[in-house]
């Protein structure tokens, strides 16, 4: 087994301690480490002792810190030797709220993370989670870039809405969701979210069109056929992902990681 080092940013919260239970499950991975504020409503140190009591290999770590802290300077430890920073850290939104206002809040809190990741661990993929996953990617693939960095490191996971395609086809359907495979793109926001179901090939493989690799996202696969109303969907999707990403691109050009 590859022994990979995970720090699950966030890994207190709703999304962050099912995740953290993945992680700690995953044979692959020898080091969890379980990173998320003192005043988080259930403490890290809770969550890491729970999964470091699973009967798996996992080495669970819990990591907290005052909200104000810079990560860049507290979180050495944590982020040292990671492979994989999976980053679930930040506001969710309210009722009626839709996902773009939690721009600069969330941009900010990836931003803290990211800055230090590209101090302690480099070479680790990052995975943002946060929302808006649109507008906080680029935004965080920029700031990688102006600080030398490799953007292929960063990625948006948006595997969420794969999966609740391939849900909705099997209960309309009743076909085994094993083989249900839904290839979805445009992002991760309310109309831009675009079920390739005529894609649906059975063929029970990744529903990405990405391939990851040592190097992070190594190849970015062409969207495909389109069948006429996917088609007209992405041209009316496309000027508001155009807008989310030009949004995370104003955030990156008026900021840049502290030194
Ligand atoms: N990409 C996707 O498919 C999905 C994205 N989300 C997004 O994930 C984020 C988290 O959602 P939930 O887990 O439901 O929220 P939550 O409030 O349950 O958990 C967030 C956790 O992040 C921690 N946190 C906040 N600021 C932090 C910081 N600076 N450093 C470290 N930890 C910090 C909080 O203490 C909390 O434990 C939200 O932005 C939500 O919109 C949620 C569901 C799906
Ligand atoms: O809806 C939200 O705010 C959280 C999210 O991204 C999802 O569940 O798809």
């Amino acid at each position: 087994m590859p022994g990979y080092k995970v720090c699950v940013v966030g890994g207190a919260g709703g999304i962050g301690q099912p995740l953290s239970m993945l992680m700690a499950m995953d044979p692959n991975v020898a080091e969890l480490c379980v990173y998320d504020l003192t005043i988080a409503m259930i403490p890290a140190d809770g969550v890491a002792a729970d999964l470091g009591h699973l009967n798996k290999a996992a080495k669970v770590k819990a990591y907290a810190f005052d909200k104000d802290a810079r990560a860049a300077e507290v979180a050495g430890e944590c982020l040292t030797g990671c492979d994989l920073v999976l980053v679930p850290a930040g506001v969710p939104r309210k009722p009626g709220q839709d996902r773009a206002a939690l721009l600069n809040i969330n941009a900010g809190i990836a931003k803290n993370i990211v800055e230090a990741c590209a101090k302690f661990c480099p070479e680790a993929v990052i995975a943002l989670i946060v929302n808006p996953v649109n507008s906080v990617v680029p935004a965080m693939c920029e700031l990688w870039k102006k600080a030398g960095h490799d953007p292929c490191k960063i990625v948006g996971v948006t595997t969420l809405d794969c999966v609740r395609a391939e849900k909705f086809v099997h209960e309309i359907t009743g076909a085994p969701v094993g083989d249900i495979s839904i290839p979805v793109i445009g992002g991760h926001a309310g109309t831009t979210i675009l079920p390739l179901f005529s894609q649906d090939d059975r063929a029970a493989l990744s529903a990405s069109k990405v391939t990851f690799g040592k190097k992070g996202v190594e190849t970015v696969h062409p969207l495909g056929d389109l069948s006429p109303h996917e088609k007209e969907r992405l041209a009316a999707l496309t000027p508001a992902l155009k807008d989310e990403i030009d949004a995370g691109l104003e955030y990156a050009s008026r900021n840049e990681f502290a030194a």
